[in-house]
C-alpha cells in the first residue's frame, strides 16, 4: 500500500478547501465545471465533488492512452467527449494521475481551444520522475515514486480500480 484510504480522504478535503477558496461563489451557485477524465478519475471526481462546499457541475471525458500497457503510448484517443460546450466556463480538469504528462498535455490543448474562461488541473497523484512534458498543475495531492500504481480508479488492464486505496503493483504481474 502506498496511499491509504484515510490519507486519500484527508488530502481530498484539503484540496477541496483550496479549490473552494479560489472560485468565487454567492453561496448558492458557482460557474465551476469539474471535468473528470474517465475512467481513472471516477473515484477521485466523486469524492472531490462531494467535499466541495460550493455547488458545481460535472461533465466527463473518456480518453485512453495506456490500454493494457504500463507505459503511455502517447497516442490519446477520445472515447467520449464532453456533453456540453465549455466556452466561457470555469473548468477544472480532475485527473487521477499525471505520469508522463502526455494525456494531460494533449487534453489541455484540446480543451483550451474551446475557449473556457479558465482552465486548471487537479490531480490526486503525480510522478515527478516520469514526467516527459511539463504541464501546469494547480492542485496536486501526492507526488509519488516512479512505480506503476493501482487502486482508487487506477487500473492495470482494467483490474484493481475498485480498491479503496492506492497500491504499487508487483512488477511480476506485468513482466514475464
Ligand atoms: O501522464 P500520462 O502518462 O499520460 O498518464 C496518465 C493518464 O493515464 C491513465 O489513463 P488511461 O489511459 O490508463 O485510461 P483509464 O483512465 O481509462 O485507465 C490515467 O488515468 C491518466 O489519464
Ligand atoms: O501508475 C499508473 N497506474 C495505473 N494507470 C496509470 N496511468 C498512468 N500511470 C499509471
Ligand atoms: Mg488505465
Amino acid at each position: 500500500m502506498l496511499v491509504s484510504e484515510q490519507q486519500i480522504q484527508d488530502k481530498t478535503a484539503e484540496l477541496a478547501k483550496k479549490i473552494a477558496a479560489d472560485y468565487p461563489t454567492d453561496g448558492r451557485s458557482s460557474d465551476l465545471l469539474l471535468v473528470g477524465v474517465l475512467k481513472g478519475a471516477v473515484m477521485f471526481m466523486a469524492d472531490v465533488a462531494r467535499a466541495l462546499p460550493v455547488p458545481v457541475q460535472l461533465d466527463f471525458m473518456a480518453v485512453s492512452s495506456y490500454g493494457s500497457a504500463t507505459s503511455s503510448s502517447g497516442v490519446v484517443r477520445i472515447l467520449k467527449d464532453l456533453d456540453r460546450d465549455i466556452a466561457g466556463r470555469d473548468v477544472l480538469i480532475v485527473e487521477d494521475i499525471i505520469d508522463s504528462g502526455l494525456t494531460l498535455s494533449w487534453l489541455l490543448k484540446n480543451l483550451a481551444s474551446r475557449r473556457p474562461a479558465s482552465l486548471e488541473v487537479c490531480t490526486l497523484l503525480r510522478k515527478p520522475d516520469a514526467v516527459k512534458v511539463d504541464v501546469p498543475v494547480k492542485y496536486v495531492g501526492f507526488d509519488i515514486p516512479n512505480e506503476f500504481v493501482v487502486g482508487y480508479g487506477l487500473d492495470y488492464a482494467e483490474r484493481y480500480r475498485d480498491l479503496p486505496y492506492i497500491g504499487t503493483l508487483d512488477p511480476k504481474v506485468y513482466t514475464t
